[in-house]
């Protein structure tokens, strides 16, 4: 076996046990994750579907590098992040990962060029403003600002900003949450071409059953447990998802 082939091999994302527990200690316990084991191929586009509560934040904040678990083991590529410092944590975001949420996080101040730039600024091979804002059809809004667009432009320019340092990964936690379904098309849109484009592996949380059909896999959570591994064998695209 080629070394080339083998590299492959390594999924994006790997957990073993992932488990999170808050509270104890006098308040109840909350057992967030309860022993999750997952592989998720390089270059999927995965939607987390389940309940309320069922731990897909914590999940996604755990493999993003936001958060640690209690126990178990998390990968990202042949990188253990379970193992890893804050430091070394915020170096792995830094690097490796594009976070879009459900509220835009968008400095009002600033126009859509001037909030991707402030990422273009500190990473290492970052694509121009403009490009990225290209990419997700808003080359004509550089110089707006937020309160200026509506809420899937204000999305799109976040997911510029998420995907302007070229990341490996992007993790996106209720990115239409907000958005009425003409909006969310778009938001969608982008994020299947980011992903077609660029290959970028793609975790989206939504409480949307319809987007499911856009996905590679769907994994259902429940009590903190994945209930369910589902591989899409014909996809369809962001436009034709019903809301
Ligand atoms: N910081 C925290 N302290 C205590 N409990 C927490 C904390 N964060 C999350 N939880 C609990 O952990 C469980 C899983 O939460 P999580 O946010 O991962 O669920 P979710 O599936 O993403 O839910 P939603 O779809 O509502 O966002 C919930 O019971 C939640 O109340």
């Amino acid at each position: 076996m080629s070394s080339t082939r083998a590299t492959q091999e390594i999924p994006a994302f790997r957990t073993r046990g992932i488990t999170k527990i808050y509270g104890g200690r006098g308040t109840a316990e909350v057992r967030a994750l309860d022993g999750v084991d997952l592989d998720l191929p390089e270059g999927e586009l995965v939607v987390l579907l389940g309940p309320s509560g069922s731990g897909k934040s914590t999940l996604l904040n755990i493999i993003g590098g936001l958060d640690h678990a209690t126990s178990g083991e998390a990968w990202f590529r042949d990188q253990e992040l379970t193992s890893m410092s804050d430091r070394q944590l915020t170096r792995y975001r830094r690097d490796n990962v594009g976070f879009v949420f459900q509220f835009y996080n968008l400095v009002a101040s600033l126009t859509a060029r001037e909030n991707v730039a402030l990422v273009t600024d500190v990473a290492p091979d970052p694509m121009r403003p403009e490009e990225a804002l290209a990419l997700v059809g808003l080359q004509e809004r550089q110089d707006h600002f937020p309160a200026q667009m509506s809420g899937g432009e204000q999305q799109r320019v976040a997911i510029a900003r998420a995907i302007a340092k070229r990341p490996g990964v992007l993790l996106c936690d209720e990115p239409t949450g907000a958005l009425d379904s003409k909006t969310g098309t778009a938001v969608l849109a982008a994020l299947e071409d980011v992903n077609t484009r660029f290959g970028t592996t793609t975790l989206v949380i939504t409480h949307n059953a319809g987007i499911r059909k856009m996905a590679h896999r769907v994994i259902r959570f429940q009590d903190g447990r994945v209930v369910e591994i589902e591989e899409n064998k014909t996809r369809i695209r962001a436009h034709e998802v019903t809301w």
